[in-house]
């Protein structure tokens, strides 16, 4: 029985997606959480820009802060080239179990790798216990005050380099307004702000680019 929403989502994409078409899983996602539960995936409107970010970027290795159920890690992963590697960093167990079966059943979970742990102690071993020299590509949607902490960490460990891409889901709402103020204004990243909407609603909201400088 699905006592959470989270395993109300996974189930109706076992039963309604099909198996090994990550467009598939994404399409019946933003499905559910637009006709019977709302839920905090970045959704098609955001998600397109943020496909397209991706695709401009085309990266090797990246890193999602805040898995959650999947979506954007599948929403990403779907447009990558083969041998490139994505981690992706969740601290609530069941939220993970549930992101690894959508990723597996979307046929993406060789190119995903889910990190259960918090971004505060997985991020300082990215590069000795992962193997992870530079960052190419950051998406960023856990916790909106932790944004601009662990973007700061990221820098403290050497994991950006000149072009490495942070993009940032929610700086409208529910916003993130320290960490605008500081990729904005401490002279380390070139910022393009994307307008759009929230998720399965009419209210604006809007994703960050911020292109660290290196
Ligand atoms: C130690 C903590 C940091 N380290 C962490 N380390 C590892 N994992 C972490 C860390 N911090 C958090 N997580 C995980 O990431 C996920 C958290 C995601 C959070 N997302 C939102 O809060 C949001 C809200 C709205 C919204 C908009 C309008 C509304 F009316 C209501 C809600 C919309 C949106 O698009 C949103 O992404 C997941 C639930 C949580 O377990
Ligand atoms: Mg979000």
């Amino acid at each position: 029985l699905c006592q959470t929403k989270e395993q109300r989502i996974l189930d109706f994409v076992l039963k309604n997606a099909v198996r090994g078409d990550p467009q598939s899983v994404i399409d019946n996602i933003d499905k559910y959480c637009s006709q019977r539960e709302w839920s905090m995936n970045v959704g098609n409107e955001k998600g397109i820009i943020l496909d397209n970010v991706v695709k401009e970027s085309n990266p090797s290795t990246i890193l999602e802060l805040g898995t959650y159920c999947g979506y954007s890690a599948v929403r990403i992963c779907r447009l990558l080239k083969p041998g490139v590697r994505f981690f992706t960093v969740e601290f609530n167990p069941a939220y993970a179990a549930v992101a690894k079966q959508i990723i597996e059943f979307a046929g993406l979970i060789d190119k995903v790798q889910v990190l259960e742990g918090s971004t505060g102690d997985i991020i300082p071993q990215l590069k000795k216990k992962y193997e992870v020299d530079t960052l190419d590509f950051v998406f960023v949607d856990h916790w909106k005050d932790k944004y601009k902490p662990d973007t700061q960490l990221l820098e403290k460990c050497n994991l950006l380099r000149k072009g490495s891409v942070v993009l940032a889901d929610n700086v409208i709402v529910p916003g993130a307004p320290d960490f605008l103020e500081y990729v904005r204004n401490c002279g380390k990243y070139d910022c393009t702000n994307f307008p759009s909407f929230l998720e399965y609603m009419d209210e604006k909201d809007a994703l960050e680019k911020a292109v660290f400088r290196g």
